[in-house]
């Protein structure tokens, strides 16, 4: 791979899309030389000098990704999904951008089939495309295996950590693994989702070492939630995908069930998505994508 220092100033070309507003720059590397920095990605997140997104997407072939984890996941998977939050930290996982990353395999020609694969930093990830009774393209993931963070604290307390947003009272939460790590608050009755000040971080106690995306829940109705969510490495976004797969599958938890018969919806500022669990621990996450700009960005 070539060093960014070393063909600054470069061009690139690059993709705009989102989920449900959960947005995402997408930098198509088909031959494997692109070496995104940190102040890349940094650079093109930013919503001022930059391009803006919650992310940064590398669309590599998984072969010549130069990631061995990826790599090791070609035979079954063309492209790997190189994801980067915004600040230029790398995210093992993005469930809003398996959506966008598979519309944009699709708008390509590079991915035919209803059914293919992605290669995430979390595994092999499957899709299905779809189209819903609102006749608009739907994207199914199936985001794999999910587990409690801390299962024994979890069943002891009802809950493993605790949540604490600027004035508030520190609230209790659960912690999930959906391949990148969760902290869940069903928030106090008392209090409204549009009472939080997300502008500052979440403070989690006791503090994740790879850090948490905190997600804020309110139940709507049967199977049915309203979420906010500040996510590691980003801030406060109009919707996260695992973050929503998280909170779904810890109001189930919650409520002491293991029911796989209800597709959760999960209301996030930026639209809706559903999460379906799976048999096996496992959990499919669906929703929209959309690819709304292309261009070339010059990086400084
Ligand atoms: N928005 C994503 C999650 C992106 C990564 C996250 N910020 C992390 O650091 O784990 C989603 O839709 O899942």
């Amino acid at each position: 791979m070539t060093s960014s220092s070393a063909q600054s100033p470069r061009r690139l070309a690059f993709t705009k899309g989102h989920g449900t507003e959960n947005d995402f720059v997408l930098v198509p590397d088909p031959e494997g030389t692109i070496d995104l920095a940190p102040s890349d990605v940094a650079f093109l997140a930013d919503r001022r000098a930059g391009i803006g997104g919650d992310g940064v997407i590398r669309v590599v072939p998984t072969v010549l990704s130069g990631d061995p984890v990826a790599v090791g996941q070609a035979s079954q998977a063309r492209w790997f999904m190189d994801y980067r939050n915004a600040d230029g930290s790398v995210a093992e996982m993005c469930g809003n951008g398996t959506r966008v990353f598979a519309a944009y395999l699709r708008r390509e020609g590079l991915e035919t089939a209803d059914e293919f694969a992605i290669a995430t930093r979390a595994g092999v990830k499957h899709v299905h495309v779809s189209v819903d009774p609102a006749g608009q393209t739907r994207y199914s993931v199936n985001l794999g295996p999910w587990a409690l963070q801390h299962e024994d604290r979890a069943r002891e307390q009802g809950s493993d950590a605790l949540v604490k947003v600027a004035a508030h009272d520190a609230m209790p939460a659960l912690s999930l693994d959906l391949g990148n790590p969760h902290t869940v608050v069903a928030l106090p009755e008392d209090k409204e989702l549009d009472e939080l000040d997300l502008h500052v971080q979440p403070a989690v106690n006791p503090a994740p070492t790879e850090g948490t995306n905190v997600e804020f829940v309110r139940p709507v109705g049967p199977g049915h939630l309203a979420m906010r969510v500040f996510e590691r490495g980003v801030g406060e976004t109009r919707s996260c995908g695992t973050g929503a797969a998280a909170a779904a599958l810890a109001m189930r938890w919650w409520a002491g069930g293991d029911d796989q018969s209800t597709t959760w919806t999960v209301d996030v500022p930026g639209g809706t998505v559903y999460v379906r669990p799976l048999p096996g621990q496992e959990v499919e996450l669906s929703g929209p994508a959309a690819l709304v700009a292309d261009g070339e960005a010059t990086l400084p």
